[in-house]
């Protein structure tokens, strides 16, 4: 399957459907640090990176803001000092779109540059 950190997201619609669970089988393996979790009854793909320090934690929210507004598709961010708490989802769909498996392997490439 092609890497996707290198595929573009689609526009967000109201009628999209939200992934199946055969599609997260074969999507989430490919974003492995991330986890799947449910909050408000909407599932959400979410990882914690670690900093030295808030300099850094802020640099990489910054970083992760870039890349979102560049997609038109944004997350939650939750710098703090040492660590950034980033979670992907579509609010259109309140849920998992393909978009946010795309998202979270495009933030990990944050950590490369
Ligand atoms: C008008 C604007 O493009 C839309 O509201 C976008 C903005 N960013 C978005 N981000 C996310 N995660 N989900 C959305 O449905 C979404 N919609």
């Amino acid at each position: 399957m092609e890497d996707l950190s290198t595929m573009q997201c689609e526009a967000c619609r109201p009628e999209a459907p939200r992934v199946s669970e055969a599609e997260i089988r074969e999507l989430h393996p490919q974003v492995p640090d991330w986890e799947i979790i449910e909050q408000d009854a909407v599932r959400r793909l979410r990882r914690v990176f670690k900093f030295g320090n808030f300099a850094e934690a802020l640099d990489f929210t910054n970083k992760t803001g870039a890349l979102a507004e560049e997609a038109g598709h944004h997350p939650a961010i939750l710098t703090e000092y040492g660590q950034v708490t980033v979670t992907w989802w579509s609010h259109k769909i309140k849920g998992l779109h393909k978009n946010d498996f795309i998202m979270a392997a495009k933030t990990d490439q944050l950590l490369k540059h």
